[in-house]
């Protein structure tokens, strides 16, 4: 636990692995877009590319989680400029949280100023369809709850204070602007706007724990997005999230629906064209 508990990089880590990307490109991106499960092809999509993997980029993890490709992708949207991870790291996948949380500051060195986070989750809301795309307005820190936050640890005052506010956590202006942009497209049919909550995973949620979680007022639940969204705010980068609904949570003894990554990964392409288009758009508007 006393490992779990102090294991950090140090500010030098972070502006090393920084300065390394401002030396393979000359794009200097506002915004940052973390894909979530299935849903990197977005990055596919940016103009005057440049894509390093994830094992060439000093201090940086490695993705293991299938749906997740392992590549910084730099590049354009109707000329802003903007960086993309395809494949975001878990704490699951036993990484300790300040490496699954890595890119963040360093994306604030690079000069970002937004983080894009998206995720696939489990729909707890019952009026949720599968493919909906959530608006995250709020969130339910499980692991942080239970003493599992990425700020543990002594804090980096070149980063940001020691108790950050997490009230205002997810941008009210750049979600207004994702609404018109989703109204634009014709997209207002399956807008949802409401709580992600995270657990830590890999294992899904028990019917019991899917009850708990929408008694406690989420709409979605997945394993990820929170760490990066708390790293994110401490830096003060604006931050605006969704949740794809890949599939319902199972919260009836009766059902025999059973959770799989599979389904996650079949939604996740089902929906990619729509997500890449709202999220192109957006970044075209704020970049
Ligand atoms: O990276 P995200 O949060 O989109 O991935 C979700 C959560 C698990 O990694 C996986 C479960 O199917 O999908
Ligand atoms: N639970 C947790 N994480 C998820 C789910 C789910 O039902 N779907 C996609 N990621």
């Amino acid at each position: 636990m006393y490992h779990m508990l102090h294991f950090c990089y140090a500010f030098e880590d972070y502006k090393e692995t920084a300065d390394w990307l401002l030396a393979q490109t000359e794009l200097r991106p506002k915004v940052a877009v973390i894909c979530g499960s299935g849903l990197g092809a977005f990055a596919e999509l940016l103009e005057n590319q440049t894509a390093i993997p994830y094992k060439d980029i000093p201090h940086f993890p490695q993705s293991t989680v299938q749906g997740h490709a392992g590549r910084l992708v730099f590049g354009e949207f109707d000329g802003k400029p903007c960086v993309c991870m395809q494949g975001r790291f878990h704490f699951y996948e036993g990484y300790h949280i300040s490496k699954v949380t890595f890119p963040v500051r360093v994306f604030h060195l690079l000069g970002v100023q937004t983080l894009i986070v998206t995720n696939a989750a489990g729909g707890l809301n019952q009026d949720y369809k599968v493919g909906d795309i959530m608006f995250i307005k709020d969130h339910l820190n499980i692991p942080g709850m239970a003493g599992l936050n990425p700020l543990g640890g002594l804090n980096e005052e070149r980063f940001g204070v020691r108790f950050p506010c997490m009230s205002d956590a997810y941008d009210k202006d750049i979600c207004s602007i994702a609404m018109e942009t989703a109204k634009e497209l014709g997209y207002a049919p399956f807008i949802q706007q409401g709580v992600y909550t995270m657990v830590a995973g890999p294992s899904y949620e028990t019917i019991a724990e899917c009850n708990m979680l929408r008694m406690l007022g989420a709409d979605a639940v997945g394993m990820s997005t929170i760490p990066e969204v708390i790293l994110a705010r401490h830096c003060g980068l604006r931050v605006f999230g969704l949740s794809l609904i890949t599939n319902k949570v199972v919260k009836d003894y009766d059902s025999h629906e059973k959770a799989n990554h599979e389904e996650v990964l079949r939604t996740s392409q089902h929906r990619a064209e729509n997500l890449q288009n709202l999220v192109s758009c957006l970044v075209a508007k704020i970049g």
